[in-house]
């Protein structure tokens, strides 16, 4: 097969300042656990934050599957061996702020202010609450509320009393206009929130939703000006990109620190909250049948297959600075790869997880440029429709050789994965939306079927899928014998549908992760260590790249892609299950 790889294939040339519980539950009371043994009851694990910082959790914080709803309980916070006590403060008196910082914007419209609303509907937001939108746009309250609840638009829409939960949650929605990099604005804002928070212990949670060249004066105003004052929790949601190489990023994370520790960063990555994604450690660790299978041993290749069904429309802008290997690869796609080859963690703690991804990703092998595809849309007309081409897009330079899709194959050189290619393909404007995780098993050695399925002993491996979205199932392709007198085999799915097993609606990924910040929970959120090890796989490829200036294979819109994919792939004997024979559309 590797006789096929073509030369015409371009790219083969030859804790924030205050400890805080990481509970599923609100702060009530501060409580000595000395002088109250009785409540160990409450209480089981014993944590180590990144940053040293000893924290205690509830029972209940144990990632079961089950997210209680907030109720009073004491909050445990610890001052070296000290436990304070405080039984004066109830639910009543604490509240959490959320500040979503570039409101006016795309992604506070279309995901944050929904999953807001979401978590409320559902009874996950604690009974004080505010939000409220901050942007340079003027606004008022009531315009940001009708703006607010013309885009909430969210899965909750259709349910029983949703106008008027709606309402009540309207009402908790305030908006301040000012400058990202104006302390005296956060201050404004500051003294808002006190309004809003009314002399309640207070945490504060400020989501930046705006584009990376502004984080860091943000994350300084609203540090300096507008952090908790009085002995609550500030924490700061940060959205990708994190820089665009190892440089930038590990300059970023510089800037961020000298206002916020490492414990008040939440970097989030939406993948990570994804309802499958979440699964993965669900499927390997509490199955005895799968991890015995899951290494080298077993598994011929991973495939991490990511792809939309429309161009780059309107985000172009920033696209172009980046490209797909920087805007889905180097994180959803790598962090999906990390969950899916980690070792078996301590624990479900978030530093046990995080430390396992982190080796995962620290055991990968330089990516190599001939086993990176590049790929560009350009214009394809279908059916009496004009499909455009990435560069027809106004704010992407003429020219650009920004690659819209991209294939790579990557190695774990560890004793688990040692040889087995994990296959990536992440494109846009492609023939269909979908994410997707495929598992190859090797071939049954001495398979007394072989006959059955004649030369092509590819068509009779085991296949385990794990499709993200949309339709969310897992289903492992199986060979049955077609019922009957003779001995016809067929592959056949053992198929978990998720529509058809499940009545309940899939929370969407920003609603898990919102919910995980709140509660100070960081196992989904990433580390500044994954990341800097995330960007030293890619960045090196990623120079090279821009250094040679490759050119992309160019791709009709909405086709299946570049061709050179399939010669990366056989190169290393690997078919693309999403383009096989049987692959359901
Ligand atoms: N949109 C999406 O689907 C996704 C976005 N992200 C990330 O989330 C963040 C927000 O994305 P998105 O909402 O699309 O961004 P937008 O471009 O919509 O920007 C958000 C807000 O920031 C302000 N803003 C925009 N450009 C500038 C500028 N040059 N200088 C100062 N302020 C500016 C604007 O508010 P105003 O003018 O009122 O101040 C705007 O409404 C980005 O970091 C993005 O990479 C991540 C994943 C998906
Ligand atoms: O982070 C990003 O993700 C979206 C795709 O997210 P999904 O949840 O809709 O699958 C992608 O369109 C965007 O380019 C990228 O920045």
């Amino acid at each position: 097969m590797a006789t096929l790889y073509s030369t015409h294939c371009r790219s083969f040339p030859s804790s924030s300042s205050t400890s805080f519980p990481p509970s599923n539950r609100f702060p009530a009371a501060t409580v000595s656990l000395k002088s109250h043994p009785h409540l160990f009851h409450h209480l089981s694990v014993h944590t180590q934050q990144h940053d040293g910082a000893a924290t205690v959790s509830p029972v209940e914080n144990n990632h079961s599957g089950k997210r209680p709803r907030p109720e009073v309980l004491p909050v445990i916070s610890l001052k070296e061996s000290e436990v304070e006590v405080d039984f004066e403060k109830d639910e009543s008196e604490v509240t959490v702020s959320i500040t979503v910082v570039g409101a006016s914007g795309d992604l506070a419209k279309k995901k944050i202010f929904p999953a807001l609303f979401a978590l409320y509907y559902e009874g996950f937001l604690p009974k004080h609450f505010t939000i409220c939108g901050y942007a340079r746009s003027k606004m008022t309250d009531v315009e940001l509320r009708n703006m607010v609840s013309k885009t909430l638009t969210c899965r909750i829409d259709q349910r029983e009393n949703c106008n008027e939960k709606m309402e009540q949650f309207l009402k908790r929605c305030f908006y301040h206009s000012g400058q990202y990099d104006s302390q005296e604005n956060f201050a404004a804002l500051d003294k808002k929130l006190k309004e809003h928070e009314g002399g309640r212990a207070s945490n504060r949670l400020f989501y930046l939703s705006i584009p990376p060249n502004i984080f860091v004066h943000a994350v300084k105003c609203a540090s300096l000006s507008a952090s908790s004052g009085n002995g609550g929790w500030t924490r700061v949601i940060v959205e990708k990109p994190f820089g665009r190489d190892s440089e930038s990023s590990a300059a970023l994370t510089r800037s961020l620190k000298q206002y916020l520790t490492e414990d008040q960063i939440f970097r989030i990555d939406h993948y990570l909250g994804k309802e499958l994604v979440e699964n993965l450690s669900v499927l390997r660790f509490s199955n005895l049948i799968f991890e015995p299978l899951w290494s080298r041993q077993y598994i011929r290749n991973v495939q991490l297959i990511f792809s939309e069904d429309f161009g780059t429309e309107g985000r172009g802008g920033y696209f172009d600075n980046y490209g797909i290997i920087r805007d889905i690869m180097q994180n959803h796609l790598l962090q999906i790869l990390a969950l899916f080859a980690m070792e078996t963690p301590v624990s479900l703690d978030a530093e046990d997880i995080r430390n396992e991804k982190v080796k995962v990703l620290r055991s990968m092998r330089p990516i190599k440029l001939e086993d990176v595809v590049l790929g560009q849309y350009k214009n394809h007309t279908r059916g009496g429709v004009a499909y455009p081409a990435y560069v027809d897009d106004k704010t992407v330079p003429k020219g650009s050789l920004t690659p819209t899709f991209a294939a790579a194959a990557l190695f774990i050189d560890n004793a688990r994965w040692d040889g087995v290619p994990f296959l990536m393909k992440a494109g846009k404007a492609l023939h269909n939306k979908r994410a997707e995780i495929r598992v190859q098993f090797r071939h049954v050695p001495g398979n007394l079927y072989n006959r059955n399925f004649g030369a092509d002993l590819d068509r009779a491996t085991n296949e385990l899928v794990i499709r993200v979205q949309p339709d969310e199932a897992i289903y492992l392709k199986i060979n049955n014998k077609v019922p009957g007198l003779g001995m016809k085999l067929d592959r056949s799915h053992l198929n978990l549908h998720y529509a058809a097993r499940y009545s309940k609606e899939i929370p969407d990924a920003y609603e898990r992760l919102l919910l995980d910040a709140i509660e100070g929970e960081r196992r989904l959120f990433i580390r500044s260590d994954e990341l800097d090890a995330a960007w030293s796989l890619f960045t090196p490829v990623l120079n090279e790249i821009e250094d040679k200036k490759i050119t992309p294979e160019y791709y009709p819109y909405g086709s299946r892609g570049p061709v050179c994919a399939h010669y990366l792939a056989a190169r290393y004997n690997v078919r693309w299950g999403d383009l096989g024979l049987d692959v359901e559309q």
